[in-house]
């Protein structure tokens, strides 16, 4: 079953050209796929339709086949977690009470507010801040945390969330080079459908099954690694002139102007 299916989309703000152009992909259960692109290409926005924050233009976003935009808000987290860039401007909550907005949509009441979540959420937040390795600064206020373990806070609320579904835009950044290793493979090992944005294309080329590579708002390539991350499409897509060397066990890129 496909959980994410985008057909035929068009997005742009208001008033302005388009900036996706007819964007169509499924995903199905389980997958794990990386969106990459050069800066400005459109993952982000792509990453917005899909996580319910825009609606396009033309064409129709469905998660578990259902157009996203003819469900609840509430009823699109409880199969959708995002992790953004952006990060809340709340830093006065402790990393426990941010981990717990993660159960807000499984709450009965969307603005149930954060007193005291009871027994089963208590347990998946437990578990979400042991799984991000949060434990001892669980109780610290999220604004004297660190930008990478702030980012792990992100994802721990999403994974307290229990979603099918994981996007997560640029999760690598702030993190140090374990600490990406650690989210990549953790995530892998969710057995979720993940959709992430990177711009390292090594982590990208090792941790998705599957690459979608925009190009000014539009598909350049989709397919496994090795078909979608070539020296030609590398060369369309970041407008630089890449080699791979394929000699090792992981692809290795080098690109110059
Ligand atoms: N709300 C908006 N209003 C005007 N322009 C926008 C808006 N949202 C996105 N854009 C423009 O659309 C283009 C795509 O932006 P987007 O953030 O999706 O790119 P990206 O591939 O994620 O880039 P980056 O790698 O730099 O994060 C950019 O030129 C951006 O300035």
């Amino acid at each position: 079953m496909n959980v994410i299916e985008v057909e035929g989309v068009f997005w742009g703000p208001r008033g302005r050209a388009d900036i996706l152009s007819d964007i169509t992909f499924a995903v199905p259960q389980g997958q794990i796929i990386a969106i990459c692109g050069a800066n400005g290409a459109g993952k982000s926005s792509l990453l917005r339709l899909i996580y319910r924050h825009q609606a396009p233009r033309r064409g129709t976003v469905r998660l578990m086949g259902r157009d996203i935009w003819l469900m609840g808000a509430p009823e699109a987290a409880r199969h959708l977690a995002a992790v953004l860039q952006e990060q809340p401007t709340d830093f006065a909550l402790t990393a426990r009470q941010i981990v717990a907005l993660g159960r807000l949509p499984h709450r009965k009441g969307w603005a149930a507010g954060l007193s005291g979540p009871g027994g089963e959420d208590a347990t998946i937040i437990s578990a979400a801040i042991r799984r991000m390795d949060l434990g001892a600064m669980a109780d610290r206020a999220f604004g004297t945390l660190s930008g990478g373990e702030r980012q792990r806070v992100m994802v721990a609320r999403a994974l307290a969330q229990e979603p099918r579904v994981i996007v997560l835009d640029e999760p690598t950044n702030h993190l140090d080079i374990r600490h990406q290793l650690e989210l990549l493979a953790l995530l892998k090992g969710l057995g979720l459908t993940v959709i992430a944005t990177l711009h390292d294309l090594t982590l990208a080329a090792e941790f998705a099954e599957r690459v979608l590579i925009l190009r000014e708002g539009r598909i350049l390539a989709d397919g496994p690694p090795d078909t979608a991350l070539t020296e030609a499409n590398l060369a369309l897509a970041f407008n630089v002139h890449a080699r791979i060397d394929r000699t090792g066990d992981a692809p290795r890129f080098s690109f110059h102007l």
